[in-house]
């Protein structure tokens, strides 16, 4: 390899590397104006040399065209719906349907304790560690093939930060927009007299459902992840969290606020204090989801159609309804 290449590629690692500090870990170890540098120096050399390009360089993500429409794509595994509770008497209620199907019941049911983000589910397949394909969750079957609108977003790495990525990995989890970032996207549409939207999750899903990705690449999205689904090729955590753990090593966003609680008592504070805090977070949560932690038990659990038995959406009561 030339060393202009090996140049090009040193970049690459370096950008994929302060990417993974700054949207993963919010620890970013270079200013922005010394990334911007950075990524600049690539983009010129890419122009110069642009028989190096590579696919997943940071510096393609937005695609060349806009698409006539979305194709289709089927889930291999459903996309699975949560049953909701809105009292600490229907969470008993699920804790105890649980309990009366466990065969061994241990001394206390450990969960894995998550915000309800308000945005869009999505899955994305990374192959030998390189994004491939993304879809909206659609009807839980059948999504809409959104793959060029997930490389805009930031902090979404197109590859895996891992030397042995698995063969194929499935990441499951909610685009949103910051509250911040919506308020501002508003602000210009008004100014150009373009239309507002009513709120983020709305303003996620359009900007996901837009056919030129070079409008969703200015628009201000996030994921976080929340679960696995296709996995080959890896021996995964046998817990939740620790899958959730794992997915943040190599380089997959998870929310900050998630935690574990052993014991229903716990979880329960866990939902006050998410409560308390949901004014502060910067972006819209709906309530909460609380996972049975222990992979295997949720498998012995298993699903009651569509919604599974080990997990439970605890639900905030609804807010009065923003006005625009
Ligand atoms: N919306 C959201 O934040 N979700 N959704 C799940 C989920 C849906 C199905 C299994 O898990 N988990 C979290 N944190």
């Amino acid at each position: 390899m030339t060393d202009i290449a090996k140049q090009m590629n040193q970049l690459r690692e370096t950008l994929r590397y302060h990417e993974y500090q700054y949207h993963v870990l919010d620890e970013p170890k270079i200013p922005d104006s010394e990334y911007d540098r950075l990524f600049h120096q690539l983009k010129t050399l890419e122009q110069q040399y642009p028989e190096f390009i590579t696919a997943n360089s940071p510096t393609q993500r937005v695609g060349a065209k806009p698409l006539s429409g979305f194709s289709q794509i089927i889930h291999e595994i459903p996309m699975l719906s949560l049953d909701n509770a809105f009292s600490d008497e229907e969470f008993y209620a699920f804790v105890k349907r649980i309990q009366d199907r466990l065969v061994l019941l241990p001394e206390t049911l450990e969960f894995c304790c998550e915000p309800k983000l308000d945005g869009l589910a999505v899955s994305i397949l990374y192959v030998n560690g390189v994004l491939t394909q993304a879809a909206t969750r659609g009807d839980g079957s059948t999504g809409e093939d959104i793959t060029a609108n997930i490389r805009t977003i930031r902090n979404i790495p197109l590859q895996l930060l891992t030397d042995h990525p698995p063969a194929r990995l499935e990441v499951r989890g909610e685009v949103f927009m910051p509250q911040a970032g919506f308020e501002k996207l508003n602000e210009l549409a008004l100014a150009k007299g373009e239309k507002t939207f009513a709120n983020p999750r709305n303003a996620a899903a359009g900007s996901l459902r837009q056919l030129d990705p070079k409008i969703t690449s200015q628009r201000p999205l996030m994921l976080n992840a929340y679960s696995i689904g296709i996995v080959e090729g890896v021996d995964l955590p046998e817990t939740h969290y620790g899958r959730l753990q794992w997915l943040k090593s190599i380089g997959i966003p998870v929310n900050a606020e998630i935690q574990l609680c052993d014991g229903v008592e716990n979880v329960l504070n866990f939902y006050r204090t998410i409560q308390q805090k949901r004014p502060t977070l910067g972006y819209d949560i709906d309530g909460t989801v609380l996972k049975i932690n222990d992979i295997a038990l949720q498998q012995e659990l298993g699903f009651i159609s569509k919604a599974p038995r080990w997990a439970i959406a605890y639900k905030f009561p609804a807010q009065e309804e923003m006005t625009i």
